[in-house]
């Protein structure tokens, strides 16, 4: 079921006793450590296909009770991978409204305020992400740290209409707009490391890229984020504001981090 939140009595401690995996290897998100890093020279800058999207293309934005997220099409695609990784969603972790420490990757244990993943599987293997998702070589995800700061007028293509979206299963329309404008300048310098969803059913099916350069937010697009939506139905008397839906680091175990850049 999906039973599971981000605190108390069905909080991450809980999560391995109806989804196993949460409780076993490869886990994410993990904090990137220097002393972890190892330079590896194969790794190529990360090549996106198709992420600028026409604004006659429509994207769905929903409230799925764990994350906001955005439906994507498998048109978009990572072209320079082993196999050809194609979109299906983005979502954000994010904290509150006076914590902008809220991201699920930390690096050299500083957390960042909110944390984009875009997601992707196989689909040189896989027809769809349902069936790529518990495949070890299933999923790839992007992951970009978000810091407050300068506005991003790219976050306003969807924070604007995230107060239609204000409770669980709400979903809006969108046009479509240019992803690669969320992600940060350089795709060139990144963490790579084999890890898992970060949420149950915790598969460890995800190669994970983090991106070393943040974007930033202005502190009022972060509130917006942080404090627009809740995990619960429209017609629940108690209203569970969705914030911090972060998951602390996991044990990186022999695990290697690779990194694309040297100093
Ligand atoms: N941090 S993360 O990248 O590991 C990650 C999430 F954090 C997260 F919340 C979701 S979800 O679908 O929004 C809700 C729970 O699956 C997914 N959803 C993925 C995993 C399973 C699945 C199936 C169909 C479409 C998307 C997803 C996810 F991959
Ligand atoms: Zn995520």
């Amino acid at each position: 079921g999906d039973k599971w939140t981000y605190n108390g009595s069905e909080g991450e401690h809980h999560w391995p006793k109806h989804f196993p995996y949460c409780g076993g290897t490869f886990q994410s998100p993990i904090d990137i450590s220097s002393g972890l890093l190892r330079f590896d020279p194969t790794l190529r800058p990360i090549e996106v296909q198709n992420y600028n999207l026409s604004p006659i293309e429509q994207l769905t934005l929903g409230n799925n009770g764990h994350s906001m997220q955005i439906s994507l099409p498998s048109k978009m695609f990572i072209s320079n991978l082993r196999h050809r990784y194609s979109a299906a969603q983005l979502h954000f972790h994010w904290g509150s409204s006076g914590q902008p420490t809220g991201s699920e990757h930390t690096v050299n244990r500083k957390q960042y305020a909110a944390e984009m993943h875009v997601v992707h599987y196989n689909s040189d293997k896989y027809p769809n992400i349902s069936m790529a998702v518990d495949k070890s070589d299933g999923l790839a995800v992007l992951g970009v740290l978000i810091e407050v700061g300068e506005f991003n007028p790219a976050f306003e293509h969807f924070l604007k209409f995230i107060s239609g979206i204000k409770y669980r299963d709400q979903k809006v329309q969108l046009p479509g707009f240019n992803i690669r404008a969320l992600l940060p300048t350089r795709l060139d310098e990144y963490y790579r490391y084999d890890g898992s969803l970060t949420t149950p059913p915790c598969y460890p099916s995800v190669l994970w890229t983090i991106f070393r350069d943040h974007v930033t937010v202005s502190q009022k697009q972060f509130l917006g984020l942080a404090t627009a939506l809740y995990a619960s139905y429209p017609q629940e008397s108690a209203h569970t504001p969705l914030h911090s839906n972060f998951r602390k680091p996991q044990l990186v175990d022999s695990r290697v981090v690779l990194v694309s850049f040297k100093e």
